[in-house]
């Protein structure tokens, strides 16, 4: 009976440790995808129905830009207005600080959805620089969407969202850094056969419906 029992155990035990040794990493999705995409909608939807946390990247640099003595107000300001990309030194301080918040807050909160991130190479190289090793990077959530309906669906958004970047002129630019410099990265990821593919053009619930799929096939 207890060898039986002991036997059992020790079956167990490699399982045991992994899931010890992952629970103490980030498990990371990046989700990417064209402005107006959808992005944010399904973060929300998934933190909703799964242990994830959402990080948009594009917020963290909108709060650093709001925060009273920040020495990068003016620069986050006129780069989001450009649809330019942020210098990755300041992106990725405050991804890996709202990271280590969160895990220090709740230790079973290692699961990340980081939004909007990376956007280019410079991006790309930051993240491998400072978080090598020290998060795994799952997959790619790649929302995708003509420009058409992504321009529109951020006009119609910029009635409400008081956003410097959802006009017209921001949004030519901002897709354009997209089509030149973050869908490179996309396809890079692509050879490493890590992106997940959705049709973001349908309503929010038939695209939701596919993550949830994608989501349970990974586990
Ligand atoms: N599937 C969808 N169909 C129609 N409108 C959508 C859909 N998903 C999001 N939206 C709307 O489009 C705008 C952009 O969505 P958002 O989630 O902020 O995208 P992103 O983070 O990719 O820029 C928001 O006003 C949102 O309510
Ligand atoms: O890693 C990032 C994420 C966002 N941005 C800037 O923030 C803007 C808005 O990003 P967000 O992800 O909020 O926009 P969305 O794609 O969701 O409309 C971008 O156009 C960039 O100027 C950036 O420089 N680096
Ligand atoms: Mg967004």
């Amino acid at each position: 009976m207890i060898v039986a029992l002991l036997h059992r155990l020790s079956e167990k035990l490699p399982r045991v440790v992994h899931r010890l040794s992952v629970m103490m990493k980030p498990q990371v999705v990046f989700v990417l995808g064209g402005p107006g995409a959808g992005k944010g909608t399904q973060c929300a939807r998934i933190v909703e129905n799964y242990s994830y946390t959402h990080l948009s990247a594009g917020d963290l640099l909108r709060e650093e830009r709001s925060r009273s003595g920040s020495e990068f107000g003016q620069l986050i300001d006129s780069f989001i207005k450009e649809g330019k990309i942020v210098p990755v030194e300041i992106t990725i301080n405050l991804l890996k600080k709202a990271m280590e918040e969160t895990m220090k807050a709740d230790e079973k909160k290692f699961r990340f959805l980081i939004d909007g991130f990376p956007r280019n190479q410079d991006n790309l190289q930051g993240w491998n620089t400072v978080m090598d090793g020290k998060a795994d990077v799952k997959f790619v959530l790649l929302f995708d969407c003509g420009n058409e309906v992504c321009i529109d669906r951020c006009l119609e958004r910029g009635k409400s969202s008081g956003r410097t970047d959802d006009n017209r002129e921001s949004l030519e630019k901002r897709i354009q850094t997209y089509l030149q410099s973050t869908r490179p990265i996309i396809e890079q990821y692509e050879k490493q056969g890590k992106v997940r593919t959705i049709d973001a053009s349908r309503s929010v619930d038939e695209v939701f419906a596919d993550v949830k799929n994608i989501l349970e096939k990974e586990g």
